[in-house]
C-alpha cells in the first residue's frame, strides 16, 4: 500500500536510531517519543530492522487481541536465539512452531490450577523457610526472595532441593535474565542485522560475538541440561521426587520427545525466577514507603489467619490481591512484556505496518496513562478496591503479555505471590531505615523492580521478636 510508516524518530541514514536507544528504562524514552510524534503507535529503525511500538490501551487490543493471529510471532534473534543457541525455546520459537503449541500445553497444564494445588505443600515449606531467612539476617532480604523463587521453582520443575543461599542455580538464574537482557539488545549485536555474520569463524579479530555467544550458551545450557539430567539420574536409582520433568518423561523416550520436556521445564525457570523476585522486591519497597496500605493488608491478614497464612487463604484476602495489582501497575515486572513479530503485512490508523516487524506493547505508558489511571504515579491499592471509586481497568489485562503469548505462568505466579506477601506482612512490618524522602527508582532489563533502598524489618509476634 501506499501508506506512509507510523511516525517516529527518523535517526541516521545506515544506522537509524541505534544511537538514541536509552540505556535505562527504555519505556520511558517510547512513551515519550510517543507524545512527541503523537499517534497510537510509533516505529523506528535500527539498522534494517524495523520497530513499531504500541503506546496505548486501544492499539494493543486491536492489533494483539483481534488480530493475534498475525501478531504472536517472535523477532528473530540471531545473537540470542542461534550463537547462544536458544532458538528453541518457548520464548523464541516461531508461534508458528509445531513446538510452540505443545510446549504451550505442556506447561499449562503443570502450571494450571489443579496443578499447583498439589504444589501447596511445597509452597508453605519455602514461605516458611523466606520468613525464617528474614528473621536471621534481615538485612538480606533480597538474597532470601531469589533463594526462595529459585527453590520454589526447581522443586516444581525437576523436584530439586535448593540446599542453601550458595546453590548455584540461584546465582545462574539472575545471570541468566542478564544475558538475555544483553544478548538481545536491540542495536547491540550487528549479527541480528547481517545474519550471515554469524559464519565468521570464532577465532576471526571481528568475532568476539561469538566467543561471548558461546559462553553465554553454556551458561544457559547449564540451566537446562543439568537439572534434567540429574532428574534422569534420580529416576534411575529410583529416588526421585514427583516433578514436572518426572512426570513427562518416559523411558526409552525418542529424543525429540525429551528434548520438549526439556525445553519446557527449562521455561519453567526461565520464565519464574526473575519475574516474581521482582515483583516481591518491589512490593517490600512500596510497603516500607506506604504504612497505611501495609496496616490495612495486615489486619485483613490477621483477621482470616489463624495463624501463619496457609496456601489455602490466599484467595480470600481482597484487599491484598488490590495491593498485589497495584504493585503490578505501579512497578510493571516486564515493562515492555516481550516483543512480537508481525507476520504478514498489515495497516493500522491509517499507518503501513510491514511484515517481519517487531512489534513492543509499551505496558509500562498503558499503566500510567493518566486517562485510565488518574494520578498515575501515586501508588494506591484503592483503585482495585470494589466500590472505593471508579473502576479502573485491572492491571491483569496487559502485565502478562498478550495473544497467543500470553504468560502461561498467571496461575502459578499469583497465588505464589500472594502467599509470599502474606507470610511477609503476617511476620514483620516493614519501614524505611531513614526519614528522608526517597526517590523511586527502577532497575533496567527485560524484567525491572524498584532499585532498593534502606529498610527495616520488625518482627509482628512476641516468640519472633526472642528468636
Ligand atoms: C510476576 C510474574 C510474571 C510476570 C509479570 C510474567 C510476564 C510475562 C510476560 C509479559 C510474558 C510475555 C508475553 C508476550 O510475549 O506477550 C511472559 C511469557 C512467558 N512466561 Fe511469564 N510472567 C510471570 C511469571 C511466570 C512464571 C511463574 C512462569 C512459569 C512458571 C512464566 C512462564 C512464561 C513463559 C514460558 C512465557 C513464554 C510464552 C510464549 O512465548 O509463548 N512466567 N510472561
Amino acid at each position: 500500500t501506499n501508506l506512509p510508516l507510523p511516525p517516529g524518530p527518523r535517526g541516521k541514514l545506515f544506522s537509524g536510531v541505534k544511537d538514541q536507544l536509552p540505556k535505562s528504562e527504555p519505556w520511558k524514552t517510547y512513551a515519550q517519543w510517543g507524545a512527541n510524534y503523537g499517534g497510537p503507535i510509533l516505529c523506528f529503525r535500527v539498522y534494517n530492522r524495523l520497530t513499531v511500538v504500541l503506546n496505548t490501551r486501544a492499539a494493543v487490543h486491536d492489533l494483539f487481541g483481534s488480530r493475534a493471529d498475525i501478531y504472536s510471532g517472535r523477532p528473530m534473534s540471531w545473537m540470542y536465539g542461534v550463537i547462544c543457541g536458544r532458538a528453541n525455546s518457548i520464548f523464541n520459537i516461531p508461534a508458528s512452531h509445531p513446538r510452540h503449541k505443545i510446549y504451550r500445553r505442556l506447561l499449562q497444564r503443570g502450571l494450571g490450577p489443579e496443578a499447583v494445588k498439589t504444589y501447596a505443600p511445597n509452597l508453605e515449606d519455602e514461605a516458611g523457610v523466606l520468613i525464617r531467612g528474614m528473621q536471621h539476617t534481615p538485612e538480606q532480604y533480597e538474597k532470601h526472595i531469589r533463594r526462595n523463587a529459585a527453590a520454589v521453582i526447581m522443586k516444581v520443575a525437576f523436584g530439586y532441593p535448593i540446599s542453601d543461599e550458595d546453590d548455584p542455580f540461584i546465582s545462574v538464574a539472575e545471570q541468566a535474565s542478564k544475558i538475555s537482557g544483553w544478548a538481545l539488545a536491540p542495536g547491540r549485536w550487528l549479527v541480528d542485522y547481517w545474519p550471515i555474520l554469524r559464519f565468521i569463524p570464532s577465532w576471526f579479530p571481528f568475532a568476539h560475538f561469538k566467543r561471548q555467544g558461546s559462553e553465554w550458551r553454556s551458561t544457559l545450557n547449564f540451566l537446562s541440561d543439568i537439572p534434567h539430567n540429574w532428574v534422569k539420574s534420580q529416576i534411575a536409582a529410583g529416588t526421585n521426587i514427583p516433578s514436572f520433568t518426572s512426570q513427562l518423561l518416559r523411558p526409552e523416550m525418542a529424543e525429540e520427545a525429551e528434548d520438549i520436556v526439556k525445553w519446557s521445564a527449562g521455561a519453567l525457570y526461565a520464565g519464574a525466577a526473575d519475574t516474581t523476585v521482582s515483583a516481591t522486591i518491589s512490593f517490600v519497597m512500596l510497603m516500607a514507603l506506604h504504612p497505611a496500605v501495609q496496616k490495612r493488608a495486615q489486619a485483613e491478614i490477621d483477621s482470616i489467619t489463624s495463624g501463619i497464612p496457609q496456601f489455602a487463604d490466599v484467595y480470600r484476602l481482597p484487599y491484598l490481591l488490590a495491593v498485589l495489582k497495584e504493585v503490578m501497575r505501579y512497578a510493571p515486572v516486564a515493562n515492555l512484556a516481550l516483543p512480537h513479530q508481525v507476520t504478514q503485512d498489515d495497516t493500522y490508523a491509517g499507518y503501513r505496518i510491514p511484515a517481519g516487524a517487531t512489534i513492543v506493547p509499551n505496558v509500562y505508558a498503558i499503566l500510567h496513562d493518566a486517562e485510565t489511571y488518574p494520578d498515575p504515579f501515586l501508588f494506591d491499592p484503592d483503585r482495585f478496591v470494589a466500590g472505593a471509586g471508579p473502576a479502573q481497568p485491572d492491571p491483569g489485562k496487559y502485565i502478562w503479555g498478550f495473544g497467543r503469548r500470553t504468560c502461561p505462568g498467571i496461575r502459578f505466579a499469583e497465588p505464589v505471590l500472594l502467599l509470599n506477601m502474606a507470610s511477609i506482612l503476617y511476620h514483620f512490618t516493614i519501614s524505611r531505615n531513614s526519614k528522608a524522602h526517597v526517590v523511586v527508582e527502577f532497575t533496567t532489563g527485560i524484567t525491572s523492580h524498584i532499585k532498593p533502598f534502606g529498610i527495616h524489618l520488625t518482627p509482628r509476634h512476641c516468640e519472633e521478636m526472642k528468636s
